[in-house]
């Protein structure tokens, strides 16, 4: 499986068959909120249909009962990732676990919880939202919880990967947003790294959107960053 997960954050189905089309092999791709509530559930088996494999990123958070049932569902559509927030609490993630078990016809869906979003700075996080102490501790914190709730991994940034890995195990997986190339704009983005720095510090997957996306060759970019990735 790819380790370069390319978001496709479009509002049509066609934006994403004119997107896919060029590429002549299964890719790893990312459904987010924007594309869901757009075309809907069904775009997941369409994508998969393709042959692609699929994150199904709809970061649950809400009671546990409520995520249970939610995953129950949503493991029907045959995505091979999709996740929670951490901060819904352990129990919370249990249930996802729960639902998924429920509903998957066959093997369930890897989940992982996401940790701190990688449009949260240091700064933003202490005054803002509330939490004491420094990103890397809350990150790692939320990952050992996601741990013992039985998760597969985390979403964090690539500052955070080395340091995961150390207190969960090399096998738990690490899915990083927030990658930029040297040449773009980081935009609503704070804990940004590029590929090869992603490479370096042992990343599982890299989530990268505009960089491909709105990219003059988007073909050519995902085979430059997935040679990165892979090499
Ligand atoms: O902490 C997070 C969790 C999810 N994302 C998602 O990843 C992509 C990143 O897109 P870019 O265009 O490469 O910035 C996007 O779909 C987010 O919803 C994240 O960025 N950070």
């Amino acid at each position: 499986m790819s380790k370069t997960i390319v978001a496709l954050d479009f509002s049509s189905r066609q934006e994403v068959e004119n997107f896919l089309r060029p590429f002549d092999e299964p890719i790893f791709v990312k459904i987010g909120m924007e594309l869901t509530y757009a075309c809907g559930l069904d775009i997941v088996p369409l994508v998969k249909d393709m042959g692609h494999h699929v994150f199904l990123d709809l970061k649950l958070h809400d009671i546990p009962n409520t995520v249970k049932g939610g995953m129950k569902n949503l493991a029907k559509l045959g995505a091979d990732i999709v996740n929670v927030h951490a901060a819904g609490g352990i129990p919370m993630m249990e249930a996802a676990l729960d639902g998924l078990a429920e509903g998957a016809q066959g093997k369930r869906p890897l989940c992982i919880a996401v940790t701190q979003l990688t449009s949260v700075s240091q700064e933003m996080m202490n005054n803002q939202l509330g939490i004491s102490g420094t990103v890397i501790d809350c990150v790692k914190h939320y990952a050992q919880n996601a741990k013992a709730a039985g998760l597969d991994g985390v979403v964090c940034s690539v500052h955070e990967a080395k340091a995961i890995h150390d207190v969960c195990g090399k096998e738990f997986l690490t899915v990083t947003p927030g990658i930029r190339l040297l040449t773009d704009d980081r935009g609503d983005q704070k804990r940004v790294a590029t590929p090869e720095y992603a490479k370096e510090q042992g990343c599982d997957y890299i989530v990268v959107g505009r960089s491909i996306t709105k990219s003059d060759d988007p073909v050519k970019t995902y085979h430059q960053i997935e040679e990165i990735m892979e090499g």
